[in-house]
């Protein structure tokens, strides 16, 4: 079963150190939670687990492999921002978003996605338009589109309401339960039922 496996990492910015000889384990079938105060360098670790930064020392791999190619086909990587065009409407960024990541999706399939998160008759419209929850929603539709084995999110309950984010803990435990592995960074409890979940606390340094 392929394993993310981080060793030794070490991230300064801006002369500071955020985190230094830092080595962990992401498993099929596991559920990391990435915690620490705001600016400790939980998007940072992010970024670098996920392949879109480099750490100034250390190492990861996926299946024992360096994180392109495979990887980047059975990743979902969502940033704390919903990664959303302002003028295109939720179908055409789904749409824009599967084609960039090789998913086939078929437009059917786009619209019964943001029916389950609440988004009838806002399909067609500029995103710019939607609330912050439901921009949120479209950008989270991508984790019912994408077969992925590793999903690396920031915030995903950003704006969401209590009913978002149970819809969002639904889908993570279907992805959980079915193998998936995942690290996540929220400031609010996961909160899942049923699933085990790992902490992973980074602190300011001083
Ligand atoms: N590209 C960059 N250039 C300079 N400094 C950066 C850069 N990216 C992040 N930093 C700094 O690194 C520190 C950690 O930032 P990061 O976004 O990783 O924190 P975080 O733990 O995700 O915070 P939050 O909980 O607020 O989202 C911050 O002090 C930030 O200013």
């Amino acid at each position: 079963m392929a394993e993310l496996v981080a060793s030794q990492l070490s991230c300064t910015k801006r002369d500071k150190v955020l985190f230094e000889s830092l080595s962990l384990k992401l498993s099929p079938g596991q559920l990391v939670h990435l915690r620490g105060p705001n600016g400790a360098g939980k998007t940072s670790l992010l970024r670098i687990l996920a392949g879109l930064s480099q750490p100034d020392s250390g190492s990861v791999q996926w299946n024992e492999q360096p994180l392109f190619g495979e990887f980047e086909r059975r990743l979902i990587y969502l940033g704390h921002k919903a990664g959303l065009s302002a003028g295109l409407s939720a179908i055409e960024n789904l749409s824009f978003w599967c084609a960039q990541h090789q998913v086939k999706a078929s437009e059917a399939k786009l619209f019964t996605t943001l029916e389950a998160l609440g988004l009838v008759g806002l399909e067609e419209i500029p995103v710019q338009l939607l609330s912050a929850g439901q921009q949120r929603r479209v950008a989270l539709a991508r984790l019912w589109l994408k077969d992925a084995d590793v999903w690396i999110l920031d915030e995903p309950f950003t704006a969401l309401d209590v009913e978002g984010i149970s819809l969002i803990q639904t889908r993570f435990a279907g992805f959980i339960n079915q193998g998936g592995a995942a690290i996540v960074t929220s400031h609010q409890p996961l909160m899942l039922s049923n699933i085990p979940v790992s902490y992973i606390e980074l602190e300011l340094q001083s």
